[in-house]
């Protein structure tokens, strides 16, 4: 580690007036986007990953070297630029996703068929869900990327093999093993929908052909990587469709989410459904995601008086021959709140232990104060307290950032304290003063994002937590991976509930649009069937309800998988966007869908079908594979 100025991460950091970037820290970023840490003058909702950008960026430019982590893991950009040059894909983000991680019987599996010699039988496998997460009518598809990284760096080790060898049954054979330690994703074609996609049940989200061995390797590690990554994001997507566009949503889950995974996966996830930041600092430096935090009441009850203020200082932010003592400044401003006739009777005696912890924290953070108010009493205290330090920073050129509540009626809290700060503003000629931002976090969920807005609300940012990052309402999606085709031939999977039907067949996927822009259905047909085109009349069958089928004569046509591997067969394969980029096709994507079938009450369900012939196909193969029953 060379001296500050010597690493290649610091001579490629470039600073633009209140501007920083940390080229360096591309190291850190999963899909080869910059890490930006900003700083100065840009004002956030909150507590950002801002302060000393200069020392933030030392420090971080000492970790991506000497963190051996970063080495291999997080070390370099995907493998396919946006200009289509093909590289190495960097191995998933969590490295304990190898090809160990699995169920035994996929093991198992793969041993039945090296011996019966099926091994390099051509099979094709569906990833898809069979109903919507949280009584909804959509799903975003994510866990993509983490799926191809997988697949593109797929390989036993020795010490994997051994650790096999060593719960197998002794009578296997080693042959078995040596032929494990050879295969790979080689000669694996994956196709999908992009990731972020708006996707409904029974599409396959991820196509899977190649080596019946090995795609069958591949199922349980995939579902486990598209399975809490779609549902989480899905989670994210409908708070954010309550909670309105222009609301700043922060997750604030890594204490409650499902171990370390749930919290990283969580914070990415979320971010790519829509969510503005995450309090997460290692997604913030994986993931690029902007990472922002407030403080905790034991920040504010840790403190008991202006004593433990030894250094009371403040410089102006622009003039740097005028200084104050800030605890005295705070003081007077609180005495001419309590004295001003409009505000007085608004509140009496404040908390001043909580007075010196604000004025603490101002003192810490003068470029980014704001404030926890709820550890006493909000309107009584928190609120004028918070009011009279904002004031004290405004003297000295300081704009104070607003408030944070955490418990109580937050629509109510949050427009009583809108009111006081605009009194203050009118009061005290402070413009902007009432416009402050007002955070609310406390188990907030869809539905308390909902009776908020039909109540009213003040509130501009949201900290979410707990029921966004575990998926409360439904800790699980049900996606599933199906052989659907093996050596050219179809195969279909019976069930008693005809939603488990699995739909055989290597098929394409379509989605239809209609007149007025909106999607009209999904068609899937058999591969070899010619794509519907605009203007030409199909007809789209439900793939199990007879009597459901109409005509469409699509406006537009939109081919749903991409290939995004494709081993060595030299197809080329889409490159793998950015977070960012998939994020945005995310909102657009939301954005597109009809409101039916998005709203959160009794959704309209959204169509899914085949082709004529494919419906035919499916229903001649599942008669000629049900058992004919006998009576008696
Ligand atoms: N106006 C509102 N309408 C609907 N739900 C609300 C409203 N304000 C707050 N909530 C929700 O009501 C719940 C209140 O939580 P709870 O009953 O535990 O009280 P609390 O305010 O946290 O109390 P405490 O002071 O003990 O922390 C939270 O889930 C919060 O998100
Ligand atoms: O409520 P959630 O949606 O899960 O959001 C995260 C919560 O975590 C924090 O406090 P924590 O609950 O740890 O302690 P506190 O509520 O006692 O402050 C924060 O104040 C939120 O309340
Ligand atoms: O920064 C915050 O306010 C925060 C972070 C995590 C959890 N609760 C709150
Ligand atoms: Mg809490």
């Amino acid at each position: 580690m060379g001296r500050v100025g010597e690493t290649e991460a610091e001579e490629q950091r470039i600073c633009r007036g209140d501007h920083w970037e940390l080229r360096g820290a591309e190291r850190f970023s999963a899909v080869g986007h910059f890490l930006e840490i900003q700083c100065g003058r840009r004002q956030g909702f909150m507590m950002e990953n801002s302060g000393n950008g200069t020392a933030l960026a030392n420090s971080s430019s000492k970790i991506a070297e000497s963190d051996p982590r970063n080495s291999g893991i997080f070390g370099s950009k995907v493998g396919v630029e946006a200009d289509g040059a093909q590289g190495r894909i960097p191995p998933t983000t969590n490295p304990l996703v190898t090809p160990l991680l699995t169920d035994m019987y996929q093991i198992t599996m793969a041993y039945a068929y090296w011996k019966a010699g099926k091994q390099n039988d051509v099979a094709v496998f569906d990833l898809l869900h069979r109903k919507n997460p949280f009584g909804g009518e959509y799903t975003v598809f994510a866990g993509l990327e983490e799926c191809i990284r997988f697949a593109a760096n797929f390989r036993f080790s020795e010490s994997d093999i051994e650790y096999l060898r060593s719960i197998l049954p002794p009578q296997c054979e080693e042959g078995f093993f040596e032929y494990l330690l050879d295969v790979d994703c080689s000669e694996v074609v994956i196709h999908a929908i992009p990731e972020g996609s708006v996707c409904f049940p029974r599409v396959p989200m991820i196509r899977v052909e190649g080596p019946l061995l090995i795609v069958q390797l591949l199922e349980t590690t995939f579902l486990t990587l598209v399975n809490y990554a779609s549902l989480v994001t899905t989670n994210a997507a409908r708070h954010r469709r309550v909670a309105g566009k222009d609301k700043m949503l922060l997750e604030f889950g890594l204490r409650r989410a499902q171990g370390p995974d749930g919290g990283i996966c969580g914070s990415k996830y979320c971010y790519l459904g829509g969510f503005n930041a995450t309090s997460n600092i290692d997604a913030g430096r994986r993931f690029g995601i902007p990472v922002r935090g407030t403080h905790s009441h034991a920040f504010v009850s840790s403190f008991m008086s202006f004593d433990e203020i030894t250094k009371r200082t403040l410089q102006h932010s622009t003039k740097s021959n005028v200084s104050k003592d800030f605890v005295d400044l705070t003081l007077q401003f609180l005495n001419r709140m309590k004295e001003n006739e409009s505000l007085r009777h608004y509140f009496g005696e404040t908390n001043h232990s909580e007075l010196a912890a604000f004025t603490s924290y101002a003192l810490a953070f003068p470029t980014a104060f704001q404030a926890l108010v709820d550890t006493y009493d909000v309107l009584k205290s928190g609120v004028p307290n918070f009011c009279a330090v904002a004031l004290a920073l405004n003297e000295l050129g300081y704009k104070a950032v607003g408030i944070r509540l955490d418990s109580g009626d937050l629509s109510y809290f949050s427009m009583e304290t809108r009111n006081f700060f605009r009194l203050i503003e009118r009061e005290f000629q402070v413009k902007g003063f009432g416009d402050m931002i007002i955070t609310a976090s406390n188990d907030i969920n869809e539905e308390t994002l909902d009776a908020l807005n039909k109540q009213g609300h003040e509130i501009d940012a949201f900290g979410i937590g707990t029921h966004l990052i575990t998926c409360y309402k439904q800790p699980a999606l049900g996606c599933v991976y199906k052989l659907v085709e093996i050596n050219g031939q179809p195969r279909i999977k019976l069930s008693e509930d005809v939603t488990k039907v699995t739909i055989p067949c290597k098929k394409l996927c379509y989605r239809v649009y209609g007149k007025d822009g909106y999607a009209l259905v999904d068609l899937m047909i058999g591969e070899d069937e010619p794509p519907p085109k605009a203007g030409e009349r199909i007809l789209c069958r439900h793939p199990f309800s007879e009597s459901k089928r109409a005509f469409v004569i699509p406006q537009r046509v939109e081919r749903l998988y991409k290939c995004y591997w494709s081993g060595k067969t030299g197809v080329p394969m889409e490159p793998l966007p950015t977070l960012e980029a998939q994020r945005k096709h995310c909102q657009e994507e939301l954005a597109a869908q009809r409101p039916d079938h998005m709203r959160g009450l009794n959704p309209t369900p959204y169509k899914v079908s085949v082709s004529g012939k494919l419906y035919d196909f499916i229903h001649f193969l599942w008669l000629s594979e049900a058992p004919v029953g006998e009576l008696h």
